[in-house]
Order: C-alpha cells, then structure tokens, then sequence
C-alpha cells in the first residue's frame, strides 16, 4: 500500500527495510544460534528495540514482518504497536541454518559458517553448510518470503530478519552491492539495509547499515 492507502502500481518500485534484530543473549555469547525459537532479545536488545520507532520515524512504513525466531518478533513489538500494524510471520525470513555448527562458540566454526555463506553470496550456492542446506534452498526460500512480502502491494516494508542472511542475500541479489561488500560491512544489532525496486526487476541498495 502506498502512503495515501492505494496499493502500490507494478510501476512503482517497493521500498524493503531488511533490519537486524536486537541484541539476543547468543549475540553476547557468541553463539552461532539459528534454529527455532532461538533466544531472547537482551536487555540492551530491548531498549535498541524501542529506539527503532523514532529511528523509521520518518519512513512512510505500510506493513511489517518478522521471521519464526522470537528475537525478530520481540524487536518489530514496540514499532507495531506504535503504528498499529499486524506483524506477518515468514519461516523463510529466519536466519541461514547452521547446520552441525548450530550453537557452537568456537572461532573455527564460526569462520566455517560465514565462509560458507559468503560463498553463497558469491553466486556458489550448490556449496552446502556441513549437516545443513545449500545456498539455493537457503536463499529459496528467502526469495519466496521476500515475493510473497512483494505480492502483497506494499510500498515500504519493514522486515526484521537476520544479519548472515540479510548480508549474503542482500549481495546475490541486489545489482550494486557483491560478497566483498558483504563480507566487508557486517551489520550490527538493529542496523538496516535499504533497498529499493521488486524482484522481478532486482534491487538497488539505497543504504547498508543504517
Ligand atoms: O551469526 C550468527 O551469530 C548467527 O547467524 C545468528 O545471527 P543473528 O544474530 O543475526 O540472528
């Protein structure tokens, strides 16, 4: 839906608020924690939460979703309730699956699973995490949560997701921004990538890391 309450025009390109949640209690351990549930936001998570509803104060926003991992739909609470929108839940939304790696803390592993999904993003997506999914199913059904976002008419999504899948989906797909990038420019807790366009025409990055 546009501003003005009209659904938006095929012409018209879509504006996508991908954002990281807040701090989780994994976050803090260093934990590589991507199965469902999942853990909890901190109390600093909580309060970068809250910050979010004066940060997109400004942002014409027509509709939010959130993955199945509470953090994302502990973090979108405070800007759902300060609009007054429904949140929508995608299971394709959740982060990049582990795999073996789930829940381990040590350097190597973590190294592993971010080598692996910046492979992905570099277009190798039949490179599979070890005891997980490939790049094509992982980014397949990223793809199809962000359609089904798309299909709805919105002019301006918030979607809170995942830092790994945000960063390395963002980079195969989007048309200006490459895994380098990516590999390059971490998103912290609640920072936001910007894109613009649909995905039938592809995306442009407006700002990574807001
Ligand atoms: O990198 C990680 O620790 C996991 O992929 C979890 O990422 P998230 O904290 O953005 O969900």
């Amino acid at each position: 839906m546009s501003e003005d309450g009209e659904p938006r025009s095929k012409e018209v390109p879509m504006r996508l608020l991908l954002i990281r949640h807040g701090q989780t209690h994994s976050n803090v351990s260093g934990a590589l924690d991507t199965a469902r549930p999942g853990a909890d936001l901190t109390d600093l998570g909580r309060e970068q939460a809250e910050l979010l509803v004066q940060r997109l104060v400004d942002e014409p926003i027509d509709a939010l979703h959130a993955s199945t991992l509470v953090r994302t739909q502990q973090t979108i609470a405070p800007l759902a309730r300060a609009r007054g929108l429904d949140v929508t839940i995608h299971d394709g939304l959740r982060e990049l699956d582990a795999g073996d790696l789930e829940m381990n803390t040590d350097d190597e592993s973590v190294e592993l699973y971010i080598k692996v999904a910046m492979s992905w993003a570099a277009g190798q997506d039949d490179v599979r995490m070890p005891g997980g999914p490939t790049g094509a199913e992982a980014f397949g059904r990223y793809d199809r949560a962000i359609a089904d976002i798309a299909a709805t008419g919105s002019a301006c999504a918030a979607v809170v997701s995942h830092g790994a899948v945000i960063r390395t989906w963002v980079a195969a797909r989007a048309r200006d921004v490459d895994a380098d990038y990516a590999a390059a420019h971490p998103l912290l807790n609640t920072q936001i990538v910007k894109l613009i366009g649909d995905p039938e025409a592809g995306w442009l990055v407006e700002d990574w890391g807001w």
